[in-house]
């Protein structure tokens, strides 16, 4: 964990200056971040290994996330992503919710499931029961296809078997229930889900069919809790529009869909930035948005405390590891790993998870305040100008025109930067 996640006038510094202001807040070796300089990042090599015919690797900015407090940790959180505005916007809710000591979070154990389907059992009821009897004979089936997860503390903890009614008949569908410790887990359950396959298959009397895990991963939970100062805020009727704001995402599917967008803002560009899985994060987190009356809903819920304050919570499946996938393969997930000073992947998964409640509060509130342009819209014009063909030294100038005009737009950019050269 950081030494301090403040660390002012960051966005002043040279992005050279800014890892190196990064690694001493943090309190590690430069050595252990320099994979973020691309030079020193994935390189060709690396990357032909890592997926099928590549032809180059596509550089996506990193950026860290100041100001979180977690579980009383200050934490530096690196965060890829190509939008304008995520980065700075996680910050300044990360400062709001220190004033009342950050992010606390939790998380159930790393438990993920694994399905096999089972077709034409004569008899789904009695199949099922028969399944439940064999517990102990398929967990020990499952464990001995990893026994070095299994050493680490891990293993399939249950088995549950449920009947899955469709158009094309019943299914009997079972579930292995797999503590996957700090894997993300999908390998680790899919093989054991073949391995049992056949057996299951003759428990039940049917044969066995798809044998994957679930990106339903709602045994996987991981959750945050922070507090955010109604004075900081700017008094009561701003808490009470917040509350406003999450009570329509709560109803409303349509506003739900983007509120949950807010939140996958954050936790998408952490979890890439570690080399995990965005799409299982994202199925997992939207197959969770859903209510208990089945409706499409949001993930968080914003609330007024006893004190006046507005009090944020999110929930979610996180299924991330730190043994797995490109985690450890790809050398800047490496080195965000490092940042982040984690140990274990529940560690990993809890600050991800408030980094998405942070990054919700943050257009949330400014959905409620001033709206989304001016503070998107003031660090999303630097794109526009060099999409335009401003150098370095012309962007400045560009942006702040394109503000004082308030038409962040390409043809007026154009424009801009055409009088500033006829000017100079
Ligand atoms: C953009 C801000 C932060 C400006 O907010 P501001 O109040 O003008 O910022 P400030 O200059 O007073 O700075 C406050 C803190 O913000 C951070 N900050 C501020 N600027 C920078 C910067 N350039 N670089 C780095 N950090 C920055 C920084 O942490 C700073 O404190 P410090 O640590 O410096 O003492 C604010 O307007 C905001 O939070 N807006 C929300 C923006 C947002 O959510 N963007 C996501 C894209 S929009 C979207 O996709 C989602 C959406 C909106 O549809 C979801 C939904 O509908 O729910
Ligand atoms: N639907 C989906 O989401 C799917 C995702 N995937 C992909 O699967 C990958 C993740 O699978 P995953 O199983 O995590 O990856 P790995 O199989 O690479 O890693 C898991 C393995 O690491 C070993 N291990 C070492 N240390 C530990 C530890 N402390 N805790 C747990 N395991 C440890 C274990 O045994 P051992 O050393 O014996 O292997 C374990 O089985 C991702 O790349 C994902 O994209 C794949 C298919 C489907």
């Amino acid at each position: 964990m950081a030494r301090s996640s403040r660390i002012q006038g960051l966005r002043d510094l040279s992005v050279e200056a800014r890892r190196k202001a990064v690694a001493e807040s943090a309190g590690v070796d430069p050595a252990s971040i320099a994979a973020f300089a691309p030079e020193q990042g994935l390189a060709t090599g690396a990357a032909d290994h890592m997926i099928e015919n590549v032809v180059g690797i596509l550089g996506i900015p990193l950026g860290v996330g100041t100001n979180f407090v977690v579980n009383g940790h200050d934490v530096l959180v690196p965060m890829a992503t190509e939008e304008a505005s995520v980065v700075a916007a996680a910050s300044n809710a990360a400062k709001i919710a220190r004033i009342h000591g950050g992010f606390h979070t939790s998380s159930t154990a790393p438990i993920m499931q694994a399905q096999v389907q089972l077709v034409g059992v004569t008899d789904p009821e009695a199949g099922r029961v028969r399944l439940l009897e064999a517990r102990d004979e398929l967990i020990a089936l499952a464990d001995a296809q990893d026994e070095k997860l299994v050493e680490f503390g891990g293993g399939v903890r249950d088995i549950a078997v449920r009947l899955v009614p469709s158009r094309a008949g019943t299914y009997v569908v079972a579930h292995l229930q797999v503590d996957v410790r700090d894997a993300m887990g999908a390998n680790a359950v899919n093989t054991m889900a073949e391995a049992v396959a056949a057996r299951a298959a003759e428990i039940a009397g049917g044969r066995s069919l798809l044998r994957i895990l679930t990106n339903k991963a709602d045994l996987r939970l991981s959750r945050a809790r922070a507090v955010f100062d109604a004075e900081a805020l700017g008094g009561e009727a701003v808490v009470d529009d917040i509350v406003h704001a999450a009570a329509l995402a709560e109803a409303d599917p349509y506003r739900a869909a983007t509120h949950n967008k807010g939140i996958m803002n954050g936790i998408s560009a952490v979890v890439l930035a570690t080399g995990n899985d965005t799409r299982a994060v994202e199925s997992g987190a939207h197959s969770h948005a859903i209510s208990a009356a089945g409706q499409y809903t949001s993930l968080s819920r914003f609330e007024k405390d006893a004190d006046g304050n507005v009090v944020g919570t999110l929930e979610l499946p996180m299924p991330v590891g730190l043994v797995g996938g490109a985690t450890k393969v790809h050398p800047v997930a490496r080195a965000a790993v490092s940042l982040l000073g984690v140990r274990t992947a529940s560690e990993l998964a809890e600050i991800i998870t408030a980094v998405g409640l942070a990054q919700n509060f943050a257009a949330v509130r400014a959905l409620a305040t001033e709206g989304i342009q001016r503070g998107h819209m003031s660090l999303h014009a630097r794109n526009i100008a060099t999409t335009v063909g401003a150098t370095a030294d012309e962007v400045p100038a560009v942006v702040a025109r394109l503000l004082a005009d308030r038409k962040v737009r390409a043809d007026h950019a154009e424009q801009v930067l055409a009088e500033l050269r006829a000017r100079a």
